[in-house]
């Protein structure tokens, strides 16, 4: 069997005096969309930093495609790098480019295409997330929040990685567009493969989306499993968080998406 394509093992985050995380240990097997959930402050964004290699945990150990995450040459690690990307909350576009720019950003940076394939992937990248050409040519400031979203996509998925990353990718969409962006993930999600790692607070893209559900509280993983899987667990945050009658409603509209 492969190995898993995230592997957390023993991962413990402090930050001053406070732990947030403690000795978590976690698998995620290729073509898996897993979902964080947690209460506030209870540490999935800073858990999705680590896999990607923006933060350092206190302790523990993360591999990446069976391997640790900085194990290796420079060489070793860009080509591991660039089999992973992550697309942060508010999309983090730079506001200075263009669409275009910011989608050919990672290409350019990568030296793998010359420009006139730089110009067919970013056409290619925008009608896989259902972008127009002409939205090339329009700054950050000018697109609307669930285009944002849609180019911040675009250009993670760039580089053709295995692994995507999503932080909250439905917060500040009203329900009709968070509705149109979970579909989309989910085609992009089927068709290329990928193994997805989301965090959300938002119940009805968990139900659509998750193959998995790893639930955070009390600085470690309290459950990880299906959703059903999830929603047995008798413990106090997993019935308020899934069990209330709000949350009960949320769920039956996401799988029936
Ligand atoms: N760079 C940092 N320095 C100090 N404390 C930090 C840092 N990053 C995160 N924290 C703290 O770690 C805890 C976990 O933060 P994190 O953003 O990962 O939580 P979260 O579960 O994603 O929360 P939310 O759902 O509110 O976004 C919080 O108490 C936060 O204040």
């Amino acid at each position: 069997m492969s190995a898993p394509v995230v592997r957390l093992r023993g991962l413990s985050t402090r930050f001053g005096a406070t732990w947030v995380h403690r000795g978590i240990d976690l698998d995620i097997a290729a073509g898996e969309v897993v979902s964080l959930v947690g209460g506030s402050g209870s540490g999935k964004t800073t858990l999705l930093r680590q896999i990607v290699g923006l933060l350092q945990p206190a302790e523990g150990e993360v591999l990446l495609f069976g391997e640790p995450l900085f194990a290796g040459s420079r060489e070793v690690q860009l080509r591991r790098r660039r089999r992973f990307a992550m697309c942060f909350q508010q999309g983090a576009l730079f506001s200075a480019l263009t669409v275009f720019e910011n989608i050919a950003f990672p290409l350019r940076e990568s030296r793998v295409a010359t420009e006139a394939e730089i110009r067919e992937l970013v056409a290619l990248k925008l009608s896989m997330v259902q972008l127009q050409p002409e939205h090339a040519d329009l700054m950050p400031a000018e697109l609307s929040g669930g285009m944002i979203k849609r180019v911040a996509l675009a250009r993670a998925l760039a580089l053709e990685p295995e692994l995507l990353l999503l932080d909250e990718p439905t917060a500040g969409l009203d329900p009709t567009r968070s509705a149109a962006f979970v579909d989309l993930v989910k085609d992009l999600q089927r068709q290329l493969g990928l193994t997805v790692v989301l965090v959300t607070h938002d119940l009805d893209t968990l139900a659509a989306l998750s193959s998995r559900v790893a639930v955070l509280a009390e600085q470690r993983i309290l459950a990880y499993d299906t959703l059903d899987g999830v929603l047995q667990v008798k413990h106090p945050f997993i019935e308020e968080f899934f069990l209330s009658e709000r949350s009960a409603r949320a769920i039956a509209r996401g799988r029936e998406a």
